[in-house]
């Protein structure tokens, strides 16, 4: 798109207020101004307009959970493909997980590693969260050298991660975290799992079947999310109640347990902790009963649980009790994924998904009675202010002009014939599915990033440092 200024009109624009039938000015980037009706057919008389009749405009997906894999692990997805991959779902904003890269982003060096690996190569504004690890988590200044570099907050395991130099992280190191977090303002997201010696657990090899989903899904119960999630609350509390200051925000990401441990989120919630938590488009499309047998495109952790499971979670999102959604986008080569042998226990755990979380959300979530309004809300207003991005995440004057125009009501099938710009397609459980909603277009910062199948010939993204 060749013009710094010029207005975009649809019949269903998405702003904070309304959905509108009107017109979006552009100029320079950002957005200039929102006007409803036809008055601005005056106005625009000698700019470039796109018209975009009965599509939806909708502020970009900020998806602030994906593992990009770049320095270092590129085989598995790396920012040109995964970024790419964005633009053709409507994302316009990603945040990097500090992990599944070589080396993993916990320090100011490292995280400058991910800068210069991003220069040039993506599509989308990109941010990154930093590791909170045993390493650094008692140097109180190499936390801060690496904030002070950043990253837009911290991220931590109470479980193995899977990868070497990224260990888990007890509740004193948390605790450490979290002080220095509350001087930033910036939150600590968690993958909230800790292992608990249950009889399931040690029964697991006479129950075992491998290649069976619900010896998966019996080997990380649910206890472990609550387990996690009442330690994690228990130090959060502990730390606000230490120091004079607000309080260090927790961000719980990729709930998959409805049940305890969401009860435990609402009541830290109700009595007024800083506490948010994401879940994923996965937990509420698929259901363990559904899973095939060695079909380990559906591992990930924690699990995907029973179908009672998946509508609560619904039923939360729709309440507002889960604040958002996040793709975990964590793709790996498709030899990791054991296929051969269809094995739950060894193969690698992560859900490829980026360039379908739209659809996804959409289509699981039109026959719940989802609105347009609330996509954007879990979608790109919650995110934007769990990652700090004041300019991000709304159809709002002097806002960046970051947009996902689409057709919700076209339906595709993700066969062998659409269109995939990840690395690798054939580890997504979506692939074989049927979908609504179509990406027709991508703006990110006015650049016309994605358009009916075609990407922009240069990579015009970001990175995005807090300040
Ligand atoms: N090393 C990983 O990418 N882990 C990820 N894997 C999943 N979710 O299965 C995650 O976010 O925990
Ligand atoms: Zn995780
Ligand atoms: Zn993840």
């Amino acid at each position: 798109m060749p013009y710094r200024h010029y207005w975009i009109t649809s019949t269903r624009i998405v702003t904070p207020s309304a959905i509108i039938s009107g017109a979006v000015e552009v100029k320079g980037g950002k957005i200039i101004s929102v006007v409803e009706g036809d008055t601005w057919q005056r106005k625009a008389r000698s700019k470039h307009i796109v018209d975009y009749g009965q599509a939806v405009v909708m502020p970009g997906l900020i998806d602030v959970h994906a593992h990009l894999d770049d320095p270092g692990r590129t085989e598995w997805e790396g920012f040109p493909s995964g970024t790419r991959a964005a633009a053709a779902g409507g994302i316009t904003t990603l945040i990097d997980m500090p992990l599944n890269s070589v080396p993993s982003t916990i320090s100011e060096e490292t995280l400058k590693l991910k800068t210069s690996a991003a220069k040039g190569r993506i599509f989308v504004d990109v941010g990154f969260w930093g590791g909170l690890v045993p390493e650094n988590a008692f140097n109180a200044s190499s936390l801060e050298r690496l904030l002070d570099a950043g990253v837009l907050g911290l991220k931590s395991f109470m479980c193995p991660s899977g990868i070497n130099d990224f260990p888990m992280t007890n509740s004193s190191h948390i605790k450490e975290g979290l002080i220095v977090l509350a001087k930033y303002r910036r939150p600590l997201l968690v993958h909230a799992e800790m292992q608990q010696i249950t009889n399931d657990w040690e029964n697991i090899d006479d129950a075992g079947n491998p290649q069976s989903y619900a010896t998966y899904l019996k080997s990380r119960p649910a206890s472990w999310e609550e387990a996690a999630i009442r330690e994690l609350l228990t130090v959060t509390k502990d730390t606000r109640a230490g120091s004079s200051a607000e309080g260090a925000h927790l961000h719980i990401v990729h709930l998959a347990d409805a049940r305890s441990s969401l009860e435990l989120i609402k009541e830290a919630k109700r009595s007024g902790d800083r506490v948010t938590v994401e879940t994923c488009p996965h937990y509420l499309a698929f259901s363990a009963e559904e899973i095939p047998d060695g079909d380990t495109r559906f591992k990930c952790a924690p699990p995907i649980r029973d179908t009672e499971n998946k509508e609560k979670l619904w039923a939360a999102l729709l309440d507002g009790d889960i604040d958002m959604l996040s793709s975990d986008h964590s793709p790996s080569v498709p030899e990791l994924k054991l296929f051969n042998e269809g094995n739950f226990l060894r193969a690698w755990g992560g859900i490829s998904s980026l360039q379908f979380v739209l659809p996804v959300t959409w289509s699981y979530g039109r026959s719940r009675g989802i609105s347009l309004n609330q996509l954007v809300s879990w979608w790109s207003e919650k995110p934007a202010r769990l990652s700090g991005q004041d300019l991000k995440g709304a159809i709002a004057i002097g806002n960046h002009a970051d947009f996902v125009v689409w057709e919700p009501e076209v339906e595709f099938e993700l066969d062998d014939n659409h269109p995939v710009y990840l690395k690798h397609r054939s580890i997504s459980a979506y692939m074989g599915s049927k979908l609504a909603g179509k990406v027709l277009a991508t703006f990110v910062r006015g650049n016309l990033v994605f358009e009916e199948g075609n990407h922009a010939p240069f990579a015009c993204g970001v990175t995005i440092l807090a300040k």
